[in-house]
């Protein structure tokens, strides 16, 4: 098969969906690849690494897209890419598409197979291809929120960790997954007070017995969280519903019950966020102020730390690139339930219930449209 790989053109977004190391692999199974030229520069993956490899250097995105049967990315396709997509091309990236019609209706215009990366399972209830990425996210939202609260930064002046004799930060983590997790995590190293809400008991068992009692874990009700958020310095939003646009938890209402210059990271933003008052804001520009609360929304924070997150994401990605090569897409999807809840988009027609109920389409299961 004919892969291609483009670079990224979302704002500040240095990943690059294969590394040469994936092309070496790829390559070992008979399979083309064409790299666009500079894709990886911007972390140090330089075209002749790319070519030692065995991959083509193609000067143009039009030129990419035009020849691969395969592209391989990493962020949603922006609306120039949308245009490029053309009917039985599949595409292999993330694309976030519930809080997304222009770009849903875009890859269905296309006739594309888009085949998402945050909705391909593990059959243990995990999902592997958004985990890497939801590792960085999480660590990181710690890093960014710690920042965002120096008083210059529009915070409210609060050391993470306290200093002796003087009270630590409160952190709020709303959702205890992959990216909660690893928020609290970071949090609890830095010596701030940890509140972990989840909806599944189950998980904040295992949150619990992980932490052995550093951090406090609490059911979520609106109740809970209210009572969090009064006291709270830093908020993390780390919820999902897979597929679905992210539950609008936190009221513009609440966070006027929120100390001024509490900082909110509302990682959950790539599905639409779960603070009311979230947008989705880029690198360049990562907050703005409502309410007197300071807000970070940037929809692609990995990309911020673009060399580790290429490695991590790939490392996640690749056998799924290999059996969609080695297999061809149609045949990968029939033999890996897994894989094929991936399947987003299949030739003009919506294949993920949860996009196609909030956006208006009309729904076709995937191995329907597979076996079509
Ligand atoms: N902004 C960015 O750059 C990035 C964003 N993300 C996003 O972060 C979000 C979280 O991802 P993961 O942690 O991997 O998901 P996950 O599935 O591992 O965890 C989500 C957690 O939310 C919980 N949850 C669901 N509804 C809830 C509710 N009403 N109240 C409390 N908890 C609730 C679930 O029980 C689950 O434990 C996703 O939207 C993901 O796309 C991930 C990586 C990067
Ligand atoms: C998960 C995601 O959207 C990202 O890594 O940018
Ligand atoms: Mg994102």
């Amino acid at each position: 098969m004919r892969i291609g790989t483009p670079k990224e053109i979302k704002n500040h977004e240095y990943r690059v969906g294969l590394t040469p190391a994936g092309v070496r692999e790829l390559r070992s199974h008979g399979h083309e690849i064409l790299i666009q030229k500079g894709a990886g520069l911007g972390i140090g993956l330089a075209d002749a690494a790319y070519v030692a490899a065995g991959a083509e250097i193609v000067e143009t995105a039009v030129e990419l897209f035009a020849r691969a049967e395969m592209v391989i990315k990493v962020k949603e396709p922006q609306p120039v890419e949308c245009q490029m997509l053309r009917k039985g091309q599949v595409l292999f990236t993330y694309l976030h598409l519930a809080p997304d019609p222009k770009q849903t209706q875009g890859l269905v215009d296309s006739g594309c197979i888009a085949i998402a990366y945050e909705t391909v399972t593990d059959g243990r209830g995990g999902l592997p291809l958004l985990a890497p990425m939801s590792e960085v996210a999480g660590r990181m939202s710690i890093q960014a929120g710690a920042h965002a609260m120096e008083k210059a930064q529009g915070g409210n002046g609060v050391l993470m960790g306290g200093v002796p004799g003087v009270e630590p930060a409160n952190v709020v983590v709303i959702g205890g997954g992959v990216v909660g997790y690893n928020a609290a995590r970071v949090a609890v190293g830095m010596g701030a007070k940890v509140t972990i809400l989840d909806r599944s008991l189950p998980r904040l068992g295992w949150l619990d017995t992980v932490f052995e009692g550093r951090l406090k874990t609490l059911y979520s009700t609106a109740d809970a969280l209210e009572t969090c958020l009064a006291d709270a310095d830093l908020v993390i939003g780390a919820v999902l519903v897979p597929g679905a646009a992210a539950p609008k938890l936190v009221t513009r209402a609440m966070l006027r019950h929120m100390k001024p210059g509490t900082v909110i990271v509302d990682v959950a933003i790539d599905q639409g966020g779960c603070f009311e008052t979230s947008r989705a804001t880029t690198h360049q520009n990562p907050t703005y102020v409502e309410e007197d609360i300071v807000h970070y929304c940037v929809a692609n924070m990995p990309g911020g730390v673009a060399r580790t997150s290429t490695f991590a994401l790939t490392n996640a990605t690749l056998p799924y690139a290999i059996a969609l090569a080695n297999k061809g897409y149609r045949k990968a999807l029939i033999d890996d339930a897994n894989l094929r809840e991936g399947l987003n988009v299949h030739e003009g027609r919506v294949t993920y219930k949860a996009v196609a109920e909030v956006l208006g389409y009309d729904y076709q299961p995937a191995l329907e449209a597979l076996k079509a």
